[in-house]
C-alpha cells in the first residue's frame, strides 16, 4: 500500500469547505465512489477494483481551527503491477503523478473556498472567562431561540475581521471590552441565518478575558456567571450543546 499525506488551512468555514471539496470532486482521472461522507467532518472515496489500480482511497478529514477549516488528506493506492516492479513504477510515476494532481486540485480548492466563504453569514461567541466561571447569556426577543442560553456575540459584518466582530458584538451588547484568547470549535447552524446561503453559517467560539468594564445585559434577559458543573442544566441553544466540553475543559484547567 502506497500513501501520501496533504494538509491544506482554507480560509472558510467547515460547512463550505466541505461543500466545495464535494462540489470539485477528485483529481483522479478515474472514476471513484463515494464510501462515506459525514457533513462537515469527513469523506471518503474509493475505487472500483479493475484498471491499472489495484485499489486506490481518498479520504478527507475537515476541522475547525483559529485561522480556518484544516483538511487533512490522504491518498493511499495499490497497483496491479508484481511487488518490485510495483515500487519501481510507484516510485518512478505514480508518487509524482498523484502529489502533482492534488497539489494542481487542492490550489484551486483552497481558493474556491475563500471565495465562497465571502457569501457566508459567519457568528462567533465568545467563552468569557473569570476564575472558575464562565459568562453565559439568556437570549431576549421573542424569536424561536427567546429565553435560551448562548454565548455572547453576534454576526461578523461584511469585510470584519471574526475577532474584530467578537469584540464589536460583546461591546454593543454588554459594554465591555473583551480580549479574545484560544479557539475552542465551530457548529454548523442550520437553514438560513439572517438571510444568507442556507446551510453554510456556523458559530465559532473563542475563550475571551475583560479587560475593561463590568458586563451589562443591554439585549440579553440575563447574564450569568457559571460554573463548570452548572453549564450542563442551562437549557441552551441546541447548536452550542457540543462546544461545552471544550468551555467545561477551558474551566477546569484553571
Ligand atoms: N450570539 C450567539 N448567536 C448564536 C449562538 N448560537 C446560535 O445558534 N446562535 C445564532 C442565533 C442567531 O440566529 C445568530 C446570531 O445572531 P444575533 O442576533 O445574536 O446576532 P447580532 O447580534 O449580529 O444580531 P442583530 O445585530 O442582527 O440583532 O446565531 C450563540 O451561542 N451566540
Amino acid at each position: 500500500m502506497y500513501r501520501l499525506r496533504f494538509t491544506t488551512i482554507v480560509a472558510a468555514p467547515l460547512t463550505v469547505a466541505f461543500d466545495v471539496a464535494r462540489a470539485l470532486g477528485r483529481p483522479w482521472p478515474v472514476p471513484l465512489a463515494e464510501v462515506e461522507s459525514v457533513r462537515p467532518v469527513r469523506d471518503v472515496y474509493a475505487l472500483a477494483p479493475g484498471g491499472p489500480w489495484r485499489s486506490l482511497v481518498h479520504t478527507r478529514r475537515f476541522t475547525a481551527t483559529g485561522a480556518g477549516t484544516r483538511v487533512d488528506e490522504v491518498v493511499e493506492w495499490e497497483t496491479v503491477l508484481p511487488a518490485p516492479l510495483g515500487a519501481l513504477a510507484d516510485r518512478a510515476v505514480l508518487r509524482r503523478r498523484v502529489a502533482r494532481s492534488m497539489r494542481r486540485h487542492l490550489d484551486g480548492y483552497a481558493a474556491a473556498a475563500a471565495r465562497q466563504a465571502l457569501d457566508v453569514v459567519q457568528v462567533v461567541g465568545a467563552a468569557i472567562v473569570r476564575g472558575d466561571r464562565v459568562l453565559v447569556a439568556q437570549r431576549g426577543g421573542t424569536g424561536p431561540l427567546a429565553g435560551r442560553w448562548e454565548f455572547p456575540g453576534g454576526k461578523v459584518e461584511p469585510g470584519e475581521e471574526e475577532l474584530a466582530g467578537l469584540a464589536r458584538e460583546c461591546a454593543e451588547e454588554m459594554g465591555v471590552v473583551v480580549l479574545p484568547g484560544e479557539f475552542l470549535g465551530e457548529v454548523p447552524l442550520d437553514g438560513a441565518v439572517a438571510g444568507g446561503v442556507p446551510d453554510t453559517t456556523t458559530l465559532r467560539v473563542w475563550s475571551a478575558c475583560l479587560v475593561e468594564g463590568e458586563p451589562v445585559a443591554r439585549e440579553h434577559r440575563e447574564l450569568r456567571w457559571a460554573r463548570a458543573g452548572e453549564l450542563e442544566a442551562l437549557d441552551w441553544i441546541p447548536a452550542d450543546r457540543p462546544l461545552l466540553p471544550a468551555v467545561r475543559a477551558l474551566l477546569t484547567r484553571r
